[in-house]
């Protein structure tokens, strides 16, 4: 398999991947990358394994080859797991991450350090035409700033701490992040997989 179809239309993530399998001699597309526009698809699911099973079996159903679908997102516990499924849209449906990472700061303002604990979460579904989907899953541990710092990556990147960094993943660079980050866990698992396409 020389190029493989992500059900993605975020940029942000986009470059995650291209960078991921990049050194796997994978090319990836993401939905914006298509010759033919693609509808936005509406993710009702409540869980993270739900909406990546919709976009995926979407989108391989549609095109007939197999797609990987990404869903999302942060959880935070003094917020009781919140924004998780809903990351994306947290501050509104036009998906604004400035917006959704304000929100997040404002609803902590008063949490000390020692509650500031949370994690990205990233489930993979992949989709194969007449066959069952899976999911696989991957987590990066870590803490919420008091305020937004660096300027790579997207989401909120910028208040992100993971586990044992002095540095938000905004800092990072784009290489670090991909050593790192939920979305790397998450490949890590379907590598063997995807290298069989
Ligand atoms: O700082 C971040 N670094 C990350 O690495 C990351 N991964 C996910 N997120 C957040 O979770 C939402 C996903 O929601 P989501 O899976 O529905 O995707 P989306 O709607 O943005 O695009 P699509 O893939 O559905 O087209 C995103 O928008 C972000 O807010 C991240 N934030
Ligand atoms: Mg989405």
């Amino acid at each position: 398999m020389e190029e493989l179809i992500i059900a993605t239309k975020n940029k942000g993530k986009m470059k995650d991947f291209k960078g991921l399998f990049d050194p796997l001699g994978i090319e990836v597309s993401s939905l914006l990358d298509l010759s033919k526009p693609v509808d936005d698809i509406e993710e009702t699911g409540t869980t993270f394994e739900e909406n990546a099973a919709i976009k995926a079996e979407a989108i391989c159903e549609k095109f007939g080859t197999p797609v990987i679908a990404d869903d999302s997102g942060i959880e935070i516990d003094a917020l009781n797991g919140a924004p998780g499924v809903y990351s994306a849209r947290y501050a509104g449906e036009d998906k604004d991450d400035k917006a959704n990472l304000g929100k997040v700061l404002t609803e902590m303002q008063d949490v000390s350090q020692a509650e500031r604990t949370g994690r990205f979460v990233c489930v993979l579904a992949i989709a194969q035409p007449g066959q069952k989907t899976i999911f696989k899953r991957g987590e990066c541990e870590g803490t919420i700033g008091f305020q937004a710092i660096g300027k790579n990556g997207f989401g909120y990147d910028p208040i992100f701490y993971p586990t044992g960094s002095a540095k938000t993943m905004a800092e990072m660079t784009p290489q670090e992040k991909n050593q790192i980050s939920h979305r790397k866990k998450a490949l890590d698992k379907i590598e063997n997989w995807v290298m069989q396409l």
